[in-house]
């Protein structure tokens, strides 16, 4: 794993005002995500699935799958992290970790206005943490449909604090964050899924170009034997058994989505999602079969449960 030299200047960055942004989405969108995410991969008939990809029994409109929301925090930024004060090796990039709250229904195609924030920066030697605030509005109800706070992991690009103490600053509350405790019993409910060797190629067409997830060169600069898969599409992968297993197919049962990536995912890998139930909390962690390793975790809070539980 190479690097190229990191220079950060945190006050610069903290200071920069990130612009407004427009981002439009149609059914095509949503429905391309859901596969992109594995809904219906198994089975073209899955009778919780297909309302995320087709107008099941002459519904008006598709379904949309929370984690879409997630897309509009990357779609907010269409120069990536081209900012001011930030000079990085985009090659050791990792998404870290994903929050998303969400306060309305996501509507089967619309047009959004972003407004971005700086949530957080912290020094952490060895790595940098950024994390980038995203709130989407309906244009034409100027509602607020979702936040989403979005981690990066820069790795090689710590030790830039002017002071012995590590620079560290958040604009949210520390309660906020996503780590979870597993708790010691037998879960819940444990749902398996197979991702495809090509799954990374297909979730990419939703929006996320990074070469880390296509190009087998570009994968060993960044340390891994190939491309892996965007954190997000396993994301998707656990919120979707979260909204089959628990909310009984709604997705809008889901009011926020924690999740924390441990660990990289191949594509083609097995992924089990073991979640327990505490109320109206799913706390979720998801494994790779093959390895035996725990590669993400969080907690899914609902609005309410499914009466089939
Ligand atoms: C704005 C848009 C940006 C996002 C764009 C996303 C673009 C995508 O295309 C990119 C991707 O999808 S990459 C694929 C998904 N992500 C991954 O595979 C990463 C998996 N995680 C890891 O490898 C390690 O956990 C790893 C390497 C992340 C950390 O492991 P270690 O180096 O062993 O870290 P550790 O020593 O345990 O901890 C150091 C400090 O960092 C904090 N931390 C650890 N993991 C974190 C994580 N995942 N997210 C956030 N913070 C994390 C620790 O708490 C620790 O801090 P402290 O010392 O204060 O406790």
């Amino acid at each position: 794993m190479s690097s190229e030299a990191s220079e950060f200047d945190p006050d610069r960055i903290e200071s920069y005002k990130f612009p407004e942004t427009t981002y439009t989405y149609s059914e095509r969108d949503v429905a391309l995500y859901a596969l992109g995410i594995g809904a219906c991969a198994r089975d073209a008939v899955d009778v919780d699935q297909l309302k995320f990809v087709y107008h099941e029994k002459g519904q008006k409109f598709i379904q949309v799958l929370p984690t879409f929301a997630a897309l509009f925090s990357l779609g907010s930024l269409p120069g990536g992290l081209d900012l001011p004060g930030l000079k990085y090796d985009p090659r050791l990039l990792l998404h870290g970790q994903q929050y998303i709250e969400l306060y309305k229904p996501l509507p089967s195609n619309a047009c959004l206005k972003n407004i971005v924030s700086l949530a957080g920066l912290h020094d952490k030697g060895k790595a940098a943490i950024l994390e980038i605030e995203t709130k989407s509005y309906d244009k034409d109800s100027g509602a607020l449909l979702c936040m989403n706070r979005t981690t990066a992991f820069l790795r090689g690009a710590g030790g830039f604090s002017k002071s012995s103490h590590p620079y560290s600053y958040s604009n949210y509350p520390k309660d906020n964050v996503p780590s979870v405790k597993i708790p010691k019993g037998q879960p819940f409910v444990v749902f398996e899924d197979c991702t495809q060797p090509s799954q990374a190629l297909l979730y990419r067409l939703s929006g996320d170009y990074n070469p880390l997830h296509s190009d087998p060169t570009f994968a060993k600069v960044a340390g891994f034997t190939r491309p892996i898969l965007h954190g997000l599409c396993t994301l998707g992968f656990s919120v979707r058994a979260i909204v089959k297993c628990i909310c009984g197919g709604d997705p809008n049962l889901v009011k926020c989505i924690s999740g924390r990536f441990l660990l990289h995912v191949y594509p083609g890998e097995t992924l089990l999602t073991e979640m327990w139930l505490e109320g109206l909390r799913v706390i979720y962690q998801t494994k790779v079969k093959e390895r035996s390793r725990t590669v993400l975790s969080g907690y899914v809070d609902l609005h309410g449960l499914s009466s089939s539980l």
